[in-house]
């Protein structure tokens, strides 16, 4: 509607942005769009899922998490250092998310050949991992073993870490460890008795960017963000253009077309062709 009212009156001697109150549209219009960006970020992320990766050192639980989480025995959980070999996923939906957990073989130095092999597979699941979380047994706490494997998680990765077993903790001891000052995100939780598994849901779902309560979520393919995205960028520009300089209408106006265009790759209702027609036909009005 701006692009054609613009393009209407090219030649106008009157302030065209003031009288038609362009900038407020404008306004309007990026406000609406910046919503259905977020709609339809959570459109791709209802379908997607997120792959939530479990690791840490041998016998933290990891197993027994992934079991609690998905509750069923999926994972061979036993007393055992390094019983887990091989990644096990299993996806599970937590508001409708789907987050695919994936159990890994607990990172140690080890000489065992299949051990190594299972580790190696773990470095792997991290490294595409869209959450880590890196548990911990909270009897022991946070090892010099951790930082390492801390040091080594991909930089820019939301992590949290987890201190399993805290059944087995003294009273005293988790009081402790609950007023201990903490620099990253923490969730304190037991995968035997399901203590605190409330709260590392919660987590996950902020961390997700979850929006609970959102009413209008619009199934996006990941083209149509990049389109959202590139439409957003160009009625900033518009917006740039309509405050530096209130003469320059015809910058303004191509980048409402050019945010125009990127719309329409999704609606389909314009192709680019159709509106240069119509451009070149208003054009031909106007002279
Ligand atoms: N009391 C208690 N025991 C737990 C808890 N979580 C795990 N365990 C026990 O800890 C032991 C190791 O659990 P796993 O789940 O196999 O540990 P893991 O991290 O998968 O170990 P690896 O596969 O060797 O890396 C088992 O005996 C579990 O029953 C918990 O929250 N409380
Ligand atoms: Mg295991």
């Amino acid at each position: 509607m701006l692009v054609e009212a613009t393009l209407d009156f090219p030649e106008e001697e009157i302030d065209f942005l003031e009288a038609a109150d362009a900038r407020g549209k404008l306004a309007t219009l990026r406000h609406e769009l910046s919503q259905i960006q977020s709609d339809a970020r959570q459109g791709a992320l209802l379908r997607e899922g997120l792959s939530v990766v479990l690791a840490g050192q041998p016998n933290v639980g990891k197993s027994s998490l992934l079991n609690a989480l998905a509750g069923a025995e999926l994972a061979i959980v036993t007393p055992i250092a390094g019983t887990t070999r091989d990644k096990i996923a299993q996806t599970i939906q937590i508001e409708g998310i789907p987050l695919h957990i994936v159990d890994t073989a607990g990172l140690r130095e080890t000489e065992d050949e299949v051990e190594r092999a299972g580790i190696a597979r773990t470095w792997q699941a991290i490294k595409q991992a869209d959450i880590v979380l890196h548990l911990l047994d909270a009897r022991i706490g946070f090892t010099p073993e951790d930082a390492a494997i801390a040091a080594n998680l991909p930089a820019g990765v939301p992590m949290i870490q987890l201190h399993n077993k805290i059944d087995l903790l003294a009273e005293s001891a988790a009081v402790a460890l609950a007023t201990e000052a903490k620099a990253v995100r923490t969730v304190r939780l037991s995968a035997k008795s399901g203590a605190g598994i409330v709260d590392l849901r919660a987590q996950l779902l902020e961390i997700a960017g979850w929006q609970v309560g959102t009413e209008s979520v619009y199934s996006a393919r990941e083209r149509h963000l990049i389109a959202l995205r590139a439409a957003n960028r160009h009625l900033l520009n518009a917006a740039e253009q309509a405050a530096q300089n209130a003469q320059a209408l015809d910058l303004f106006a191509e980048e409402l077309r050019l945010a125009q265009l990127q719309l329409n790759t999704i609606t389909g209702e314009f192709t680019p062709d159709d509106l240069l027609g119509e451009i070149f036909s208003r054009f031909c009005i106007g002279k």
